[in-house]
């Protein structure tokens, strides 16, 4: 037979695109997704780059957060892409796909409390399956703070579980004892990961975009009720998440007890105030924050960001009018206590004090 050779290739359609590379990010709560991101927009010369951002919170503050240029996109949805707006994920995809024709590339960064496989199986089950090529998911891990039981969450788990990659990130902060033994535990869960040590998420971009790492074979078929080498008992629900409608449901938010709260003010801290919110009423349920916050005592934007029990406050210009942004994610939080602890942070600015009285 020789139908390869004399096949015309004026019959092949020409219309037809390569389907698109997906690359999923996830990893636990502050472990250093948009790091990577930013890792990945500010070093992936030459290649056009779409990202997809989910947050958990009201407020998006990665918006904020992630640097891109003028070749790529971003778009961002709020809530969690691997429950309750699974189909907003696929209908994202497709707008991305239409405005954008000579796309090279596609980033999702999911929530820290999501669990990856609902957001896979997207790209797999339904018929962006012909135009994308789920290329492979990366999770990160805070080398600091990951324990196996990890506030008993089970997207936690399953982050590891689904990694094709897996960055040991933050390993500045750890002994390379303390990482060892993190590599151990991480195989046990997942013997076949390709695992990396990262400071800061910085990888070579060869060693996890293109990889083709993600077997969709395995896990179309684990979709077919097949018990598979990670079951775990909390997961299988995801097994047999994945309906014909394309409604991809778990309920791991309530089971894990994840809220989050978000502030926003146009007024400034107090930073002593703040710092005295921080110091003695910050429960120890809430474990991740990230903010864009509004001193009354500096002129600079501070990013503020808040994993486990180690907090930072970075300094930028301003881009727009000062005011404050913080989102705080836990479990089991007092809402109304917090938000009237952080009201309590407020000042008013400084240049309006004492107006009206001759100053
Ligand atoms: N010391 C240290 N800090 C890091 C490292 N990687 C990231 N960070 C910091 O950790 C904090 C959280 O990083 P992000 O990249 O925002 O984490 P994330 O996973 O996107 O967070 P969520 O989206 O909220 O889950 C930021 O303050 C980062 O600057 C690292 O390797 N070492």
């Amino acid at each position: 037979m020789t139908s390869a050779v004399t096949s015309n290739p004026s019959e092949q359609q020409d219309t037809a695109l390569p389907p698109l590379p997906v690359t999923i990010i996830t990893g636990f709560l502050g472990s250093g997704k948009t790091t990577l991101l930013n890792h990945i927009l500010s070093n992936q010369q030459g290649i056009k780059t779409a990202v997809l951002v989910n947050e958990f919170g009201e407020i998006g503050i990665d918006n904020e957060l992630i640097i891109s240029t003028d070749e790529d996109m971003v778009e961002l949805s709020n809530g969690c892409i691997c429950c309750t707006i699974n189909n907003e994920l696929a209908d994202a995809v497709y707008r991305v796909l239409e405005r954008q024709k000579n796309l090279d590339y596609l980033v999702v960064e999911t929530t820290g409390i999501a669990d990856p496989l609902p957001v896979a199986l997207t790209f797999l089950g339904t018929e962006l399956r012909d135009l994308t090529r789920l290329d492979s998911i990366v999770t990160l891990v805070d080398s600091e703070n990951f324990s196996l039981d990890l506030f008993n969450s089970e997207a936690a788990y399953s982050q590891i579980a689904y990694g094709d990659i897996i960055l040991l990130n933050k390993t500045d902060l750890v002994d390379e004892a303390d990482v060892d033994s993190l590599e151990v535990k991480i195989r046990d869960i997942k013997a076949d990961a390709r695992i990396l040590r990262t400071v800061k998420s910085q990888v070579s971009l060869p060693l996890i975009l293109s990889v083709g790492l993600f077997e969709s074979d395995k896990y179309l078929e684990e979709e077919g009720d097949h018990s598979h080498e990670h079951d775990h008992e909390h997961h299988h629900e995801h097994h047999h998440a994945h309906d014909h409608d394309h409604h991809h449901h778990s309920n791991h938010l309530d089971n894990d007890g994840f809220m989050s709260i978000s502030f926003q003010s146009d007024r400034p801290f107090s930073i002593k105030k703040f710092q005295k919110f921080l110091d003695h009423q910050l429960p120890p349920n809430i474990f991740r924050a990230k903010g864009i916050l509004w001193f009354d005592e500096s002129p600079m934007c501070h990013i503020f960001h808040l994993s486990g029990k180690r907090f930072t406050l970075d300094d930028q210009e301003w881009k727009g009018e000062p005011k404050n942004q913080l989102v705080l994610i836990g479990q089991d939080l007092d809402r109304e206590s917090l938000l009237s602890q952080l009201n309590n942070c407020l000042t008013l600015p400084s240049t309006h004090r004492g107006k009206g009285f001759g100053g």
